[in-house]
């Protein structure tokens, strides 16, 4: 993979740390776009009340110069606003009187695992007494780390005209209809702006409505999202190996977003139930000389690769597993039964699981792109984009005897004037 991540750092520890690596020279950097794009995934309606008094306070320790990348790692350190109230439930060093941390409350050991969220199978894994030595991990406040990271592949990304976007198309049994209109490259304001993070302001109240008989429930609810990318060439990704498809990578990227259960490929499930007449995406020649798409059914990727239409992916996350309204479970320190730990919670994380998922899936296609253009440079990178784009609609194939269209070489194949592999396109930026 050319552009890889780390993170590392504990949902109440002193900070989140990421690290990019691969990142070419040159992605204009500003912190304020990094801070834009961290406080959309505190949005939504149904969010954790966390959201609100939780900061994302961010520092670039490497990687970036005079508000440019340098090709070197880039290294990010979201702090903890909240640190000062954990400096002892998450002390670093042994705590001196463990019996009194006991008391604390936030010290606490936490014993009674939610059935659904990582406590228990983590506790038996690594041997732990406490499941917050798991939960601060497992938490999706890791994922404020790829959001950041995720900022700077959707900078390289618009560089070369490619938007990632993200809308909500289903929360519990609340969705919108199957022939619902793609959102375009300059939707994602208006996306925002809606408390679900959904286009259609009459479903988005059905389920702002269902969300409210949820918290009222004292229950949580799952959902699904939609990332759409548009702008991009065809040929990202690769058929040759199962690890280098791109249908491979993207779909391991959203399933490790934290209660991500199902990943769908343009209409993925959907295709099973329907014909192969009314399955694909029949072909047409567009145009400008490039090959167009009647419809969008497999989601602008053939064969582990990107077709140059619009890439859609859906990802199905499950209902959140801190409910208010405990489930059963057992008490680990005394075998016996239990209620579940309950705490504040999200009653319903999907909108802002969407700008997660943009951020992972922005990383794939960054890394399948650098692989296709390589490049040290953004320079580099758009001009090597370019120099393939401009051959890649060539004609190719012999063509029958007697064709009356463009001038045929010796070997029967189309020739048309500027078609060659090695033209530049005049809209180099
Ligand atoms: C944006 C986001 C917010 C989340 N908020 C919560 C939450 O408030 N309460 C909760 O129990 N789980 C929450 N989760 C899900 C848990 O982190 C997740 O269920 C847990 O780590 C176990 O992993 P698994 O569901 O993938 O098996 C959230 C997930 C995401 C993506
Ligand atoms: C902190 C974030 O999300 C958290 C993710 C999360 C979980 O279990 O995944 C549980 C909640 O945390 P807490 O239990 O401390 O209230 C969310 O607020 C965040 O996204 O920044």
């Amino acid at each position: 993979m050319t552009l890889r991540y780390l993170t590392a750092g504990e949902s109440h520890g002193p900070a989140l740390v990421g690290i990019l690596d691969g990142l070419p020279a040159g992605v204009p950097t500003d912190l304020d776009g990094i801070r834009h794009e961290l406080a959309r995934r505190r949005l939504g309606y149904g969010r954790s009340p966390r959201m609100n008094f939780e900061l994302d306070r961010i520092e670039i320790l490497g990687g970036v110069r005079h508000g440019l990348t340098l090709g070197s790692p880039v290294a990010l350190v979201i702090h903890n606003t909240e640190w000062e109230k954990w400096t002892e439930a998450m002390g670093i060093e042994a705590p001196e009187d463990p019996d009194a941390l006991q008391a604390t409350g936030r010290g606490a050991a936490l014993t009674r695992p939610r059935p659904g969220h990582a406590d228990l199978v983590g506790m038996q894994k690594y041997d732990f007494d406490d499941a917050r030595n798991v939960l601060e991990r497992a938490s999706a406040r890791e994922t404020a780390t790829r959001v950041g990271l995720g900022w700077f592949a959707k900078r390289l990304l618009r560089h070369v005209g490619v938007e990632v976007l993200s809308h909500v198309t289903r929360i519990a049994e609340v969705a919108v209809g199957e022939e619902h209109p793609l959102p375009g490259p300059n939707d994602l304001d208006r996306i925002d702006e809606d408390p679900m993070r959904c286009l259609d302001p009459d479903v988005s109240q059905s389920m702002q409505d269902r969300v409210d008989r949820a918290k009222s429930e004292r229950d949580t609810l799952g959902g699904v999202v939609e990332v759409v990318v548009h702008g991009l060439p065809p040929g990202l990704g690769s058929h040759v190996h199962w690890d280098r498809k791109l249908d491979t990578r993207l779909a391991a990227a959203l399933m490790s977003i934290q209660a991500f259960k199902g990943v769908g490929v343009g209409d993925g499930f959907g295709s099973a139930a329907v014909p192969g007449s009314v399955a694909h995406d029949e072909i047409l020649p567009g145009e400008d000389g490039r090959f167009v798409r009647k419809t969008h059914r497999a989601g602008g990727l053939e064969g582990g690769m990107t077709t140059g239409e619009v890439l859609r992916v859906t990802a199905a996350m499950k209902p959140l597993s801190s409910l208010m309204r405990p489930l059963s479970t057992v008490d680990t320190a005394t075998r016996g039964p239990a209620e579940a730990i309950t705490q504040r919670s999200d009653v319903c994380a999907v909108p802002r699981a969407g700008v997660v998922a943009e951020a992972v899936v922005a990383m794939e296609l960054a890394s399948a792109l650098l692989e296709k253009t390589g490049g040290d440079s953004l320079g580099e990178v758009t001009r090597n984009l370019q120099g393939y784009l401009a051959g890649v609609d060539r004609p190719r194939g012999p063509v029958a005897e007697g064709y009356q269209g463009d001038p045929v070489d010796e070997r029967g194949y189309r020739t048309p004037e500027g078609t060659d592999a090695g033209t530049l396109r005049d809209d180099t930026p």
